[in-house]
């Protein structure tokens, strides 16, 4: 069975956003709010408030493998069906890492068939967040490098925890790899096009007080007041009548949309014949046991 089918399969006995599965929430939702459960992923939804609070948790670095990626796919697609739930807020379970990106093993020694599926899962996801009707927002309570970036530029606003820790960025290049166009596509979208190709070609990784700056992040504050200023920032975005706000959305966002859609295969191809290459196989490599040695 695909690994979609599966997770589903999984998912959905268990795990439905709306009815009799969800118990209310055991702290911090307001009344009526509901609790749901997938391995990855955890869902705080409050109906009252219109909004759910999506919370990654995979550990140990909340990375964007296959089967999160998946989940986290599968989720949000319950959520936009749920007619209560107008706004999402993306956030880690656990403050610390909001996600360490895509999951390099994912991309690494691997076969090609492998590495096309991995890639597609990634453009869905992509996808689906990028053209949400939804209002979402992203409490970055965590260190956020590349694919953790993407997923927080997908959102309609940023709030970061104000921890020099917390650095954020599309970091590719200093793994010797390199954002592909949609990456750039997206974050030429929020911080403009002189600001992106200095970050990209870099690989910076933003500080809070610089992605504020630089306009990657809309806001800093403290750490414990993330959430709750995301929670916050989202009531104004749900003043904003529905249909304005996702027709507004749509126009601003669908020639970039529309790119990926138009090349979506040859993306996948690219994606293949680029990670499959013995060089970046190399590279790719070195930069996880580097990682690894780290702890041994
Ligand atoms: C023609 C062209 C077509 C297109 C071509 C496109 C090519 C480009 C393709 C893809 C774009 C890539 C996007 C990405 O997202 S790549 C991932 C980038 N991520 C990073 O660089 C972050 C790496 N991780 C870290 O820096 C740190 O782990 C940390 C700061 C997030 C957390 O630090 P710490 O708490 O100290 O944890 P550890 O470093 O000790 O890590 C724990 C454990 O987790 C493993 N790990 C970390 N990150 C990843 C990861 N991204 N994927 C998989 N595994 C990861 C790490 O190895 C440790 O493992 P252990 O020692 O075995 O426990």
């Amino acid at each position: 069975m695909a690994l979609v089918a599966r997770v589903r399969a999984l998912l959905l006995p268990g795990s439905r956003l709306r009815g009799a599965t969800l118990g209310r929430a055991a702290n911090g939702g307001g009344a009526g709010a509901r609790r749901a459960l997938s391995h990855r992923v955890l869902v705080e939804a409050d109906p009252a408030a219109g909004v759910a609070v999506v919370k990654f948790r995979n550990p140990p670095v909340n990375s964007l493998s296959l089967e999160m990626l998946t989940e986290l796919g599968i989720c949000l697609e319950k959520l936009e069906n749920d007619k209560t739930v107008r706004g999402i807020v993306l956030t880690a379970d656990r403050p610390g890492i909001f996600s360490a990106g895509l999951d390099l093993t994912e991309m690494c020694g691997r076969n090609p068939a492998h590495y096309a599926e991995f890639w597609k899962a990634v453009q869905e996801l992509w996808l689906r967040l990028y053209q949400s009707n939804m209002a979402l927002g992203a409490a970055i309570n965590g260190t956020c490098p590349a694919g953790g970036c993407l997923l927080s530029l997908t959102c309609d606003y940023r709030i970061l925890a104000d921890n020099p820790k917390y650095t954020i960025g599309l970091n590719e290049t200093q793994l010797g790899i390199f954002a592909p166009f949609w990456f750039k596509d997206t974050m030429v979208n929020t911080i403009g096009h002189r600001a992106t190709e200095r970050a990209l070609q870099l690989g910076l990784l933003f500080t809070p007080a610089e992605a504020l700056q630089v306009g990657l992040v809309d806001q800093v504050v403290p750490e414990d007041q993330v959430q709750s200023t995301a929670l916050s920032v989202m009531s104004q975005w749900l003043a904003i009548p529905d249909h304005a706000r996702q027709l507004t959305k749509t126009m601003m966002r669908k020639a970039t949309v529309d790119q990926l859609l138009k090349h979506r295969e040859a993306d996948i191809q690219n994606f293949v014949s680029f990670i499959s290459r013995d060089s970046i196989q190399k590279v790719l490599q070195v930069y996880l046991q580097k990682l690894r040695k780290k702890n041994h």
